[in-house]
């Protein structure tokens, strides 16, 4: 795992332009060196922003769509299209404005899919297409992503990872999460084996509100009380903030701002 690499922008909204910007050039430079490419997506106001942005950017068109795999770190089990699934959010920002390839793209299961309500058996399934998908090369259950983006909650939730809850103890690569402490309860996640075996891992973070959350993910807490700190790739971990969700930044952290 590497060490955190730390950049603060001014506010939100350049930091979701600059991190559209960062993933088209991700994007591209891997097709071009390996044909296509992954990318793990996340929920939440920042997450999703970054996604429109990038659908708004005419630097899109850069993307070859069709050979560009496209994950999720969690989900609500939510009936497929209800407007508080990350999937509605993403397709609605991003996946419905751009040539995708259908197959895919791999939402996570909805509570009325075939495969049926018991979120245990979702959860199963969803590692079984990763598995399914990931290559020798890869040494494990999951594909090395490309990218792996997450926002993080004020509580340091990372994903559908909340503190000190069961699924933080879990070696399986996804599993379901029954009570967290931020409706809906019942949610589908990447375990931290997973979000750990991409290549790259984007911390995403805006506001205030996430400044104690970044600052003890990047002090040396254990991912267990504070899941951002496992936030980690395998090459290369990035926080993207803004300002004040960089208003904690422990010492010694590096910092690149934007003017
Ligand atoms: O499933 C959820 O409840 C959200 O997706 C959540 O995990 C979100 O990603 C973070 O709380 C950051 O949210 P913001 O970017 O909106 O602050």
């Amino acid at each position: 795992m590497t060490p955190p690499a730390v950049l603060v922008h001014r506010d939100q909204e350049l930091l979701a332009k600059a991190a559209a910007a960062r993933l088209v050039t991700r994007i591209v430079d891997v097709q071009a060196a390996r044909g296509s490419a992954s990318i793990v997506l996340t929920g939440g106001g920042v997450g999703t922003a970054v996604l429109a942005e990038l659908a708004a950017s005419g630097a899109r068109e850069a993307i070859d769509w069709r050979h560009l795999d496209i994950w999720w770190g969690d989900e609500r089990f939510l009936p497929s299209g209800h407007p508080e699934r990350n999937e509605t959010g993403a397709r609605e920002a991003l996946l419905d404005h751009v040539d995708v390839d259908p197959a895919r793209v791999r939402p996570m299961p909805a509570s009325d899919g075939p495969g049926g309500s018991d979120p245990e058996a979702a959860a199963d399934r969803y590692a079984a297409g990763l598995r399914a998908a990931a290559r020798p090369e890869d040494h494990g259950p999951v594909p090395s992503f490309d990218v792996l983006m997450l926002g993080v909650g004020p509580d340091a939730h990372v994903a559908s990872l909340f503190p000190e809850m069961p699924a933080l103890y879990d070696e399986r690569p996804v599993v379901a999460v029954r009570g967290a402490p931020k409706p809906p309860p019942t949610r589908i996640t990447l375990t931290l084996p997973s979000i750990q075996a991409a290549r790259e891992v984007w911390v995403l973070a805006a506001g205030g509100s996430k400044a104690t959350a970044v600052r003890m993910g990047l002090s040396g807490a254990g991912p267990v009380q504070v899941p951002v700190a496992g936030a980690r790739g395998r090459q290369r971990t990035l926080f993207l903030l803004d300002r004040p969700a960089a208003a904690q930044l422990p010492p010694g952290i590096e910092r690149i701002a934007s003017p």
